[in-house]
């Protein structure tokens, strides 16, 4: 994948200050177009459920500012047809792929292992790296590679930049990083607790010390990022100390379909009494487990629907949910020592007020309290939604990993001083 650097610029010509984003997950995309002068969303769209019978885009142009949602419905086979899709509704307002105004392509990367640290431009010797770390995040990082490739193709004269969601853990200690196994087998194969969903974890823990009116460096937070795939972390003085994800999105908190902490022999167990095959259980636990296992739904709204009208099964579903959550604060709050606030964010955390109700009930001793009619409220702003006497806030702070991605991917272009058309050095020519 050797990059031609385009010769077309003018000199002279305005900079390009715009940043197209993909954040590819396992069966979906987000994509937002940004422009990085004063930051205004040009567009932004979700492509749900590829490879399924009917998928679903959803495009807005201008959100925010009177764009109305399109939405089309059919099937988009794979990710690189969803990114061409994407493309085409962009392409149909104007803001094509073909502009002189784009600067780069951002890329949300799941995971960077131990050697990406920092935003990345994508060279071909970088992602033969992400292609070697596919078996430590197989739901994403194949995802992520078809978007760069895509993305490449589309626009071979831009760089691509990856954005790692592994790189805000890398400030962990390494009591919590490692894991209690025979070290010699665990450094032979690069066994240690990555942790994942870091643009988020930084991006809101960032946002909470906004919102509690102090520098991130004086204050201590518990970000609980609750989506479809879902992580706790630890963050102190705005370093991460300790996350839930570990060698792969697969630990720690009960997901969407993913079971979170379960005692390895679990998996011993079915290999030998159950007869299951690695591979099977590979699918049961990251695929076939977590709420949708317990109850056949995966999606909060859904099941607390069902709660609602005195469905068992949701209820006992939601009731694990909640008590592996209250763990994690309980556990974090004494790494932590001292917590100022606990925050949620991602489609559940920042859409589900039982959720957080639930979470929090009864910790009082601990510190953080919940105020129903705050709690209540429904807004895209941060907020807190504790009363004034709690000694430990609760917030809501929805995540924005895309902007987040944005920034980080502009700045790096921007490091490099590159004139238009060449912001950055070519795939196949980076010495990273
Ligand atoms: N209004 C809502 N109430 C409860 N849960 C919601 C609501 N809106 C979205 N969700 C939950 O958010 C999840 C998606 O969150 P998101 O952060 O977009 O996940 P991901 O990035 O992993 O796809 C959905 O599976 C759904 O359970
Ligand atoms: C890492 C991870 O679990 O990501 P997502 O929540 O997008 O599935
Ligand atoms: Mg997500």
């Amino acid at each position: 994948m050797t990059t031609p650097i385009s010769e077309g610029a003018p000199s002279g010509a305005v900079r390009p200050h715009r940043v197209l984003v993909l954040n590819s997950g396992s069966s979906s995309v987000k994509y937002q177009l940004l422009d990085m002068h004063g930051h205004a969303r040009l567009a932004t769209g979700l492509i749900e459920r590829i490879g399924e019978k009917t998928s679903r885009l959803t495009h807005t142009p201008r959100p925010g500012d009177g764009g109305e949602p399109r939405t089309r419905s059919g099937p988009i086979a794979d990710h690189d047809e969803a990114l061409k899709a994407a493309a085409g509704e962009l392409a149909a307002d104007g803001l094509g792929l073909d502009s002189p105004e784009l600067a780069a392509i951002g890329h949300r990367v799941v995971h960077g292992g131990l050697r990406f640290t920092e935003p990345t431009v994508v060279t071909d010797e970088v992602l033969t790296e992400i292609e070697r770390l596919v078996p430590l995040a197989p739901l994403h990082n194949p995802a992520n590679i078809t978007g760069i490739r895509t993305a490449h193709g589309l626009r071979p004269d831009l760089p691509q930049v990856a954005v790692f969601d592994t790189a805000f853990h890398t400030t962990m200690p390494e009591s919590a990083a490692r894991y209690a196994i025979d070290a010699d087998t665990a450094d032979a194969h690069r066994i240690r607790r990555y942790g994942f969903h870091g643009t988020s974890h930084a991006y809101v823990s960032r946002r909470t010390a906004e919102l509690l009116g102090r520098p991130p460096e004086d204050v201590n937070v518990i970000v609980l990022h609750l989506g479809n795939g879902a992580s706790a972390s630890a963050v102190a003085g705005g370093r991460c100390v300790d996350t839930s994800m570990g060698l792969t999105p697969l630990e720690g908190l009960v997901m969407g379909t993913r079971s979170g902490d379960i005692d390895p022999a679990v998996i011993f167990h079915l290999k030998r009494v159950a007869g299951m095959s690695t591979d099977e259980i590979d699918v049961l636990l990251n695929r076939r487990s977590g709420l949708v296992g317990l109850c056949g739904d995966n999606d909060m709204r859904e099941i607390r629907r069902r709660v609602d009208e005195g469905d068992e099964r949701a209820a006992l579903a939601f009731d694990i949910y909640i008590h592996r959550l209250k763990k994690y604060i309980g556990a974090y709050a004494a790494v932590l020592g001292r917590v100022d606030a606990v925050v949620f964010t991602a489609g559940v955390g920042e859409n589900s007020a039982p959720v957080r109700e639930a979470a929090i009930a009864g910790l009082a001793e601990l510190g953080p309290v919940v105020d129903g009619d705050l709690n209540a409220v429904r807004s895209r702003e941060p907020r807190l939604i504790s009363p004034d006497h709690a000694r430990v806030a609760v917030a809501v702070v929805p995540t924005d990993e895309e902007l987040e991605i944005a920034e980080q991917t502009f700045a790096l272009v921007g490091r490099s001083g590159t004139p238009s058309g060449q912001a950055g050095p070519p795939l196949g020519q980076a010495d990273n």
